[in-house]
């Protein structure tokens, strides 16, 4: 019989003493030191893992969407693509990531769920940080931060710079004029449908190869959207099936809240311009 394989003798490294390890790097005993149930429901680990993952991704959305929106300030808008799509992406992983939490039943839920106390998503900075820098903007959702000035500074300041959307219709702009009205909106309220932006949107629809660097953008756009209302469409039916109709811990109606939220239009003019093509 050979001795038990040591994967040593083929060059793995198997000493740490002095050197960065694997937890040096990432900081796992901080990350795992993190989780910490207020009750004994077997539940309450798999949803604390469910948020704090759902942040560390939307940690990540909100790197990539500020980088990719300076990218289309710039002449050439296509690196701003790549960092679009993996947004897309994290937005697929987050879908996925609710067939997890499904496998938790309102019998299971109601165990812990007076331990969260008044807590919700509804005060997730980093989610609203997202919806602000995609252009859904709403100063009243801020008041919920008012105790802590660094998270209130944020999102004020993310309210006060022009979001993707406004940045892609500047790029828009260099190549089909769009009224002022549009370019010098005031950047802390949401951006509604405009008939030359639907128009100029239009036009690029019908000649993508004249104008491939937008019709690309738009649709990365869209893809971006698409991926998002089914995250909120996801978050809706899994409220529902866990508490049913019963009003938020945040305060809100609960599902009702939520199925307002399932209208908002992040880009509507990339929307409606499809009927008329
Ligand atoms: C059993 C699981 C869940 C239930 C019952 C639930 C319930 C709710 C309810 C009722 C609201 C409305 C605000 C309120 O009054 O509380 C809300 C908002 C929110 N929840 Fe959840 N949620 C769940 C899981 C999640 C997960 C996994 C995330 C991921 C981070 C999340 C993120 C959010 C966010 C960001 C909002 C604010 C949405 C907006 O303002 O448009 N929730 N949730
Ligand atoms: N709003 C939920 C509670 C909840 O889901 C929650 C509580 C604390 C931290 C994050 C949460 N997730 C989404 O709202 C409820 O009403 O049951």
């Amino acid at each position: 019989m050979s001795d038990p394989y040591d994967p040593a003798r083929e060059g793995a490294q198997m000493a740490f003493d002095g050197r960065m390890s694997y937890g040096d790097y990432l900081q796992i005993d901080k990350l795992l030191s993190a989780q910490a149930p207020l009750s004994d429901a077997h539940d309450e680990m798999l949803f604390i893992i469910q948020h704090q993952s759902s942040e560390l991704w939307m940690r990540l959305a909100i790197h990539e969407l500020s980088a990719a929106r300076a990218a289309l300030g710039e002449t050439d808008v296509r690196p701003a693509f790549k960092m679009l799509a993996r947004v897309s992406r994290i937005f697929e992983q987050l879908n996925s990531a609710w067939d997890v939490l499904r496998t938790m039943t309102p019998s299971d839920y109601t165990t812990f769920r007076g331990s969260l106390g008044q807590s919700s998503g509804f005060q997730s900075h980093q989610y609203r940080q997202i919806e602000f820098i995609l252009g859904n903007r709403n100063a009243a959702m801020i008041r919920p931060h008012a105790h802590r000035p660094q998270v209130m500074a944020l999102l004020q300041a993310e309210l006060a710079r022009p979001s993707v959307y406004d940045v892609a219709l500047r790029a828009l702009n260099a190549a089909i004029p769009l009224p002022a009205e549009v370019l010098d909106r005031d950047p802390a309220s949401t951006h509604t449908e405009n008939e030359a932006v639907m128009a100029a949107w239009t036009e690029v629809y019908r000649a993508p190869q004249k104008y491939w660097s937008l019709y690309e953008l738009a649709e990365k756009l869209v893809d971006l959207e698409d991926y998002f209302r089914r995250w909120r469409f996801n978050h809706v039916t899994t409220v529902e099936r866990v508490i049913g109709f019963k009003r938020g811990t945040g305060g809100t109606g609960g599902v009702s809240y939520l199925k307002r939220m399932l209208e908002v239009e992040l880009f509507p003019e990339l929307w409606h311009l499809r009927t008329g093509l």
